[in-house]
């Protein structure tokens, strides 16, 4: 695709040192020679060799794994080499001080190499943001729907879809350019709508998995709502397993958004504790509060908490569904017997909080396996909610050909834009600066 750069790269490609084994990765023009000078050779393609690492002045390094893999079949498309070291400081600092002299070799930038792969057609950009998703996955779902769409899952969608909107234009421009011979049998564009119609379905289709994606990817937003001293912060540090928030009998005690990451049933959980809504005059308090309810707002779950059954009477702005927590059920548990609320627990002897969980989990999105080609960035959704709108106008436009095969085009300039076929090089630095150095 594009003329091989003129630089070689090379980076560490592990993590933190020291650790077990440390890849230093290359990647350019000058990989073979620098590999056969530091290691007295090149290793067969793609095959692992044992082999002692040298300096350019003939002194030993390391002893460790090296690779080499000509292009173009390479992770960037160039030749790429590897050097598996001991991951100690010291000898991945001496390796690399090693590269940096030798003549056009640098140490790559940010998201490098997964850039050379895109430049060298290798990656399309779907498939280089599940790649930065992949890397950042803590969870099993985020790992999931990033494998799916590393992998190319995404990416095959998108491009069947330009595939069918090819075809639909090509029909119309042989419509349009016989228009006027008496022997073009009946309208070519009879055959393309139907299969015009059921795209866009299949993108609005595509698109009702927007929610459950973001929720995957960005997690699942549970808000901790309600009176001062209700029991939020001690729920917060209960769910957490660990003493996050302070905690005292004193009304109004948190006063900043406290926010811990929790794992559950392989989503990631963002639980947020808030300050105790009331009416005050205090001005810190009254901060708290305003941004108690900006997080309400946007929650995707609020648990509003109260010690006494009169306790739920807050007017909470927000779309998200709210479940009303009776708490410290150990103190009186006599009071809660009218059923104001949904579900009544003691973190002080832990009754219900396994109830809760369960509430919680219930309500996480049920995700099919083999489902995952879901659009989880902002990117993806907006893209393809123009693209679609581009072809419900063609649709509607229905007897104007030439306006009709516009619209289909723009449509398809769309989707090349998500896969990074079209007009994307303003985009690049967006998405690869999300890298980090060695990838
Ligand atoms: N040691 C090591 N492990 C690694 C990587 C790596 O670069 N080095 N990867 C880095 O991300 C991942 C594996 N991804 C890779 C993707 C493509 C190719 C590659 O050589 N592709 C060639 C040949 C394909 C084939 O033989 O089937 C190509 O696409 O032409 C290598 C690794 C995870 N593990
Ligand atoms: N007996 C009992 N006391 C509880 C329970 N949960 C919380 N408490 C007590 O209630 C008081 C207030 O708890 P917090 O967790 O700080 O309440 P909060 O809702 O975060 O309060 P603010 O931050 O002020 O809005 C503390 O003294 C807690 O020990 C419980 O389940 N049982
Ligand atoms: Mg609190």
């Amino acid at each position: 695709m594009t003329a091989p750069q003129a630089e070689t790269i090379f980076a560490l490609s592990s993590g933190g040192l020291p650790s077990g084994v440390a890849v230093i990765r290359l990647s350019g023009p000058r990989t073979a020679d620098v590999i056969t000078h530091m290691t007295g050779g090149l290793p067969a393609p793609r095959r692992a060799a044992l082999r002692t690492i040298r300096d350019g002045d003939g002194e030993r390094l390391d002893q460790g794994l090296v690779l080499f893999f000509p292009a173009p079949f390479s992770f960037t498309g160039e030749d790429c080499g590897e050097l598996h070291l001991h991951g100690g400081r010291a000898v991945v600092q001496a390796t690399l001080d090693c590269l940096a002299g030798f003549d056009g070799l640098r140490l790559a930038d940010a998201g490098e190499f997964s850039r050379r792969a895109f430049a060298h057609g290798k990656l399309d950009l779907i498939e280089v943001e599940g790649l930065a998703d992949l890397l950042a996955a803590e969870t099993e779902m985020q790992r999931r729907l990033a494998g799916e769409q590393a992998a190319g899952g995404l990416s095959s969608l998108y491009s069947g879809w330009a595939k069918r909107l090819t075809h639909a234009r090509a029909m119309i421009e042989a419509e349009l350019d016989f228009a006027d011979e008496d022997d073009v049998p009946g309208s070519v564009a009879e055959r393309i709508w139907p299969d015009m119609a059921l795209l866009y379905d299949e993108i609005q289709r595509h698109l009702t998995g927007s929610a459950t994606a973001t929720i995957i990817r960005d997690g699942y937003r549970i808000v901790i709502a309600g009176e001062p001293n209700a029991g939020k912060s001690s729920l917060l540090n209960a769910l957490a397993k660990r003493d996050i928030a302070i905690v005292t009998d004193v009304a109004g005690t948190t006063r900043d958004v406290l926010e811990v990451d929790l794992s559950l049933a392989g989503f990631m959980v963002k639980l947020i504790d808030t300050a105790g809504l009331r009416d005050t005059e205090d001005q810190v308090e009254r901060e708290g509060i305003r941004r108690a309810r900006a997080r309400i707002a946007d929650a995707d779950l609020v648990l509003l908490l109260a010690d006494h059954p009169n306790g739920f009477n807050a007017t909470l702005d927000t779309q998200a569904p709210i479940l009303k927590l009776g708490t410290k059920l150990d103190r009186d548990s006599a009071i809660w017997d009218s059923s104001a609320a949904d579900l009544t627990i003691s973190v002080e002897d832990g009754t219900g909080l396994d109830r809760l969980i369960d509430m919680i989990q219930r309500r996480l999105p049920r995700v099919h396996p083999g489902a995952l080609a879901l659009p989880a960035r902002r990117r993806h959704q907006d893209l393809l909610r123009q693209c679609a709108g581009h072809i419900r106008s063609s649709l509607d436009m229905s007897g104007a050909l030439d306006l009709q095969a516009e619209y289909l085009r723009l449509a398809q300039d769309i989707l090349g834009r998500l896969t990074g076929r079209v007009d994307v090089e303003h985009l690049l630095d967006v998405i690869f600066s999300e890298f980090c150095i060695g990838k």
